[in-house]
């Protein structure tokens, strides 16, 4: 069955949040907390070890309740069932969207073939590849074991192994990983500068294996590697994981070194099949696991827990609160641990290239917004770098701060820090800072009345500025794999409020289309195929 085709402002809970949102939106944070004694019970949710605290919103609980109603309306339980029991809800491309079949232990079929075997066998290779590669078992071609692991790929097949190799660098083996992406001869120049040959593994990982960036990079270092060696023995440091064997093996990569993709997991969430294998590389089988056994909890959390209770489905909805009835542009992600210094970049292609769509699932423009701009960077740094604007500027960004009860090295001063500084914010952000309050400090600091005058509106905080709080225990795999799976199904839970669908990403092949073209065109003494623009531009290049 496809999944509902509801336009969600002709719903009856889109009607009634407007006129929440007319009635309400004058009101503050700090005045809903007045409203509710009970807020910071009501509006919070303990799963496993994940705390999710979202009392510092826009939100009543009226308003909360016609988001959940709204939710209902458009059938988020049939979709979520469709998603699980592998419909083709990707219906532009025709395919199951079944990434989480990759970290369960329950049946997963696609007409009535089951997918467990596929998954468990390819999870069997990878973990005996680890191995090897690990305990120096897998040789380069002179005899050496490998020293480092270089991810070759682009999108889906790097921004989310790299986040996760970089987020469980506490946890590395001996191994060093490296990501190639950007076709930017400098980004692989730069990589192969400390790299030897002997001992260097590429896994080279692209679902199509036919994208121009992963195989301009790819042949670049294959060329790298044969001025050391030859043909034949290239064989100890070329796998691939890839859904296209054949290309695969045209590239000269034995079907023995091959991994599968399959088409029902989209590139964008693929991080938990083989094109995680530089993520086990880095850390070893078992943390992979546990990371895939993280995100299964989450999956359950997700299938199971009613609406109301249910963290990605309330975090999607806050989204849509903010998007669609305040107007805000963009949500910010901020997590305070720099082991995350990837999330944003890694959100922004999951959430970015799912939910920036205009069409709707009748084909039809939406008159709507939908996707949102996600952003972001650790704290404390970002506080010192845009929190200004968050702070005092004219635009509205709810943002969700990430932190960790307990810090992974020795430094808990630092850590008491930081996490004093992760309280603080939302606390400002919320409660501002008054004109009365600002006046009262500069008089105390001596300053005469003109003065206090002059400055007052500069310092005064008008707070009000929304934030969820999520807090672990500790940054684990399994805490991290909970932490992902959470924002793909938020994701999943607004392309479904939007009527869109997510997992295609039809907007990114006109550019490749083009880049094609001015290629060609470089080689041409007259540039005719262009806008005028561009061609002078093309020509501005050449010449
Ligand atoms: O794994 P592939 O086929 O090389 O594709 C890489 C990336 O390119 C895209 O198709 C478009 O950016 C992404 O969805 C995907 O993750």
């Amino acid at each position: 069955m496809p999944l509902s085709n509801i336009n969600p402002t002709q719903t009856k809970a889109w009607q009634k949040l407007t006129e929440i949102y007319q009635a309400e939106n004058q009101q503050s944070i700090l005045q809903h907390f007045q409203n509710d004694k009970h807020r910071t019970d009501n509006f919070y949710v303990q799963f496993e070890d994940l705390h999710f605290d979202f009392s510092k919103n826009r939100l009543s609980q009226k308003a909360f309740d016609a988001l959940v109603e709204l939710a209902d309306e458009v059938n988020l339980k049939s979709a979520i069932k469709a998603q699980y029991s592998g419909e083709p809800i990707n219906q532009t491309e025709n395919r199951p969207v079944l990434h989480t079949a990759l970290r369960t232990k329950d049946e997963v079929k696609i007409d009535e073939e089951p997918l467990n075997k596929l998954v468990e066998d390819t999870k069997v290779r990878m973990s005996e590849f680890v191995q090897k590669v690990e305990n120096g078992q897998w040789k380069g071609f002179s005899g050496k074991p490998i020293t480092d692991v270089v991810n070759i790929g682009i999108g889906g097949s790097d921004l989310g192994p790299q986040m996760i190799v970089e987020a469980l660098s506490f946890y590395h083996n001996h191994l060093k990983t490296h990501f190639i992406s950007n076709v930017d001869g400098d980004h692989v120049a730069e990589t192969l500068k400390n790299l030897n040959p002997e001992t260097t593994l590429c896994i080279v990982v692209s679902k199509s294996f036919t994208t121009q960036e992963t195989l301009t990079n790819a042949s670049t270092v294959r060329s790298w590697f044969l001025k050391h060696t030859t043909k034949n023995q290239i064989q100890h440091h070329f796998v691939a994981v890839s859904a296209n064997i054949v290309k695969a093996n045209e590239f000269g990569i034995s079907s023995d070194n091959i991994f599968p993709m399959w088409d029902w997991v989209g590139g964008r969430f693929s991080l938990w099949s083989a094109a995680g294998l530089s993520i086990a590389c880095a850390v070893g089988f078992k943390p992979f696991e546990e990371l895939l056994h993280g995100a299964q909890q989450m999956d359950e959390h997700f299938q199971s827990e009613d609406l109301s209770n249910n963290i990605p489905v309330i975090l999607a909805l806050l989204g849509v609160w903010y998007n669609n009835f305040y107007n805000a542009e963009s949500e910010a992600i901020i997590p305070y641990t720099q082991y995350l210094e990837k999330l944003a970049p890694y959100l922004q292609q999951a959430s970015m290239e799912s939910n920036g769509k205009g069409i709707d699932r009748n084909g039809q423009p939406v008159d709507y917004q939908t996707g949102t701009i996600v952003w972001g960077e650790p704290g404390t740094n970002a506080q010192h770098a845009f929190f200004q604007l968050m702070h005092q500027g004219t635009k509205l960004i709810p943002a969700d701060f990430i932190g960790f009860k307990k810090p992974l090295n020795q430094y808990q001063d630092h850590h008491d820090i930081l996490m004093a500084n992760f309280f603080a914010q939302t606390e400002a952000l919320m409660n501002g800072k008054s004109e009365a309050v600002v006046k009262d400090e500069l008089k105390n600091q001596g300053l005469n009345s003109e003065q206090i005058q002059t400055l007052t509106p500069f310092k005064v905080f008008s707070g009000n500025r929304p934030t969820n709080t999520i807090i672990f225990d500790k940054l684990t795999p399994k805490s991290l794999g909970m932490l992902i799976a959470m924002y793909e199904h938020k994701i999943f839970v607004q392309g479904v409020i939007w009527n869109i669908f997510s997992y295609d990403q039809w907007g990114v092949e006109l550019g490749k289309q083009l880049a094609k073209n001015v290629l060609k065109d470089f080689k041409e003494k007259e540039i005719i195929t262009h806008d005028l623009s561009t061609s002078k531009l093309i020509d501005y290049y050449k010449n």
